[in-house]
């Protein structure tokens, strides 16, 4: 990392110097907040460490000015000790970190590796939106900035530069196979055909002949020689989504053909070979699949080579609005605008069909309400009901209904307890003790 050092202390700039240098960091320093200044206008910097007092421009001002020329710079202003009121200003100014004088070096190490973190991940961020930009024919968009998602995306471009077979884990509509398709666009495999088998929709009976092809003749309707998803897949991405619907007869069959990159046609005999990456999803938990015996560990662990798992939205609420904006503009045929509390109101919802459901929320709601202004009472009934239960209205509106039952109970006994609370189903001490309640007395006529 190029780390620059702006103190006005020789000796302070030297230790310091030497430290980060045997760490392996190209150091540059200045003597003052205006070189330092000029050495960012010149020179790649990712981290800059500011003496906060320093003459001509203090670090205060000289970090303004480097924010200016490059929004990304990382800044730890060194104070002295006990300026805390300062920090706080600083930390305005956009300081990630400040460090008081002494330096304590295990603790700013510590804090310089956090910063390569930071840094590794916002590159490969950038590496997947370069790409995802660069080709505006790709279909996919895919939305969120939150760090689960920015982390997300890091690994994602990790992976698809590697060659390795992986599991994409992840409750229902997060994402899974968004995921997988990205994965294969931005690797070397993206000329190659995606091919999508989903293991829960195609009978059993015809799994092996989908998968590996069938020879005419194999089997009854088998007219025409026909390939299979494997064949198809070559060269490319082969992505099995619900695997953990796979019966465990075709797993071994499944297993066969990544352990040994052949297979057979049914009703073939000759061996064939395709090249393919093999990108796996479930919903399912397949550890626990694998200890109660009904998905092979030796499967697993071929398919488990890189694992990404996608959170559920409720733990990314902070996407729900970019990615409700996202579906509105995919699906609106007239310009619509979400009220304050129609918003407030999604963004708390639990989504337990995570994005999808949250797709076709979007999707039901502009179709059912008219004009430009969606409104709570717009959302769909599901929606609005979670709503009152976080409200506490649930339990208001059971009350209502219970003091309601009582009063007609009584009115028609004429106010005769026992037999209303007969009619009631309660016992007597109940039904006064409710009535207590509820404050219900007999009206005077
Ligand atoms: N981050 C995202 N940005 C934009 N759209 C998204 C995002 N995540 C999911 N979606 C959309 O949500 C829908 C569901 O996604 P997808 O089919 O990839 O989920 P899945 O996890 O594979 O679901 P399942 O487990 O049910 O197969 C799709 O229409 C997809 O485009």
């Amino acid at each position: 990392m190029n780390i620059l050092i702006a103190d006005d202390d020789p000796m302070q700039r030297e230790l310091l110097q030497g430290f980060l240098q045997r760490q392996g960091h190209r150091v540059l320093c200045a003597a003052d907040g205006a070189e330092a200044v000029a050495i960012v206008r010149a020179e790649p910097v990712h981290l800059v460490l500011l003496d906060q007092r320093m003459p001509k421009l203090s670090g205060d001002l000289a970090l303004a000015e480097m924010k200016a020329l490059n929004p990304l710079i990382r800044a730890f202003m060194i104070t002295g000790y006990g300026a805390v009121d300062t920090a706080v200003s600083v930390m305005k100014l956009g300081a990630d970190e400040f460090l008081e004088k002494p330096l304590d070096l295990p603790s700013l190490l510590e804090k310089i590796q956090r910063v390569e973190v930071v840094l590794a991940v916002d590159e490969e961020v950038a590496a997947v939106e370069d790409a995802l930009e660069e080709n505006p024919g790709l279909p996919l968009r895919l939305i969120g900035k939150s760090p689960a998602m920015l982390e997300l995306l890091s690994v994602v471009h990790r992976v698809s530069s590697s060659p390795w077979n992986v599991l994409i884990g992840g409750e229902t509509g997060t994402g899974k196979e968004l995921i997988a398709r990205l994965i294969h666009l931005l690797g070397t495999r993206r000329d190659a055909p995606f091919i999508e088998v989903n293991c829960a929709a195609i009978p059993e009976n015809l799994f092996e002949s989908e998968l590996f092809g069938h020879e005419k003749g194999a089997f009854t309707g088998a007219a025409k020689q026909r390939r299979g998803r494997f064949e198809l897949a070559h060269g490319g991405t082969l992505f099995l989504d619900e695997v953990g619907e796979l019966p465990l007869i075709l797993q071994s069959k499944l297993l066969r053909a990544l352990q040994e990159g052949r297979f057979t046609r049914v009703g073939g005999e000759s061996d064939l070979t395709a090249d393919v990456r093999i990108i796996t999803a479930s919903n399912r938990d397949l550890r626990i699949m694998v200890e109660d015996g009904r998905f092979r560990e030796d499967l697993f662990f071929r398919l488990n080579v890189l694992e990404i798992d996608l959170p559920p939205l409720r733990q990314r609420r902070e996407d729900i609005p970019a990615l409700i904006e996202h579906f509105v503009a995919r699906y609106a045929d007239r310009p619509v605008r979400l009220s304050h509390e129609a918003l407030d109101v999604l963004v708390k919802y639990a989504y337990p069909g995570n994005v999808r459901e949250l797709e076709h929320i979007v999707q039901r709601t502009l179709t059912l309400t008219r004009g430009g202004l969606i409104k709570p009472a717009d959302l769909p009934p599901e929606v609005r009901r979670a709503e009152m239960i976080d409200h506490g209205l649930l339990q208001e509106r059971i009350e209502a209904v219970e003091r309601e039952m009582l009063v007609s109970a009584l009115e028609r006994t004429a106010w005769i307890q026992t037999r209303a609370a007969e009619i009631l189903g309660i016992s007597e001490r109940v039904l006064r003790y409710k009535m207590g309640k509820y404050g219900i007395r007999r009206r005077e006529v």
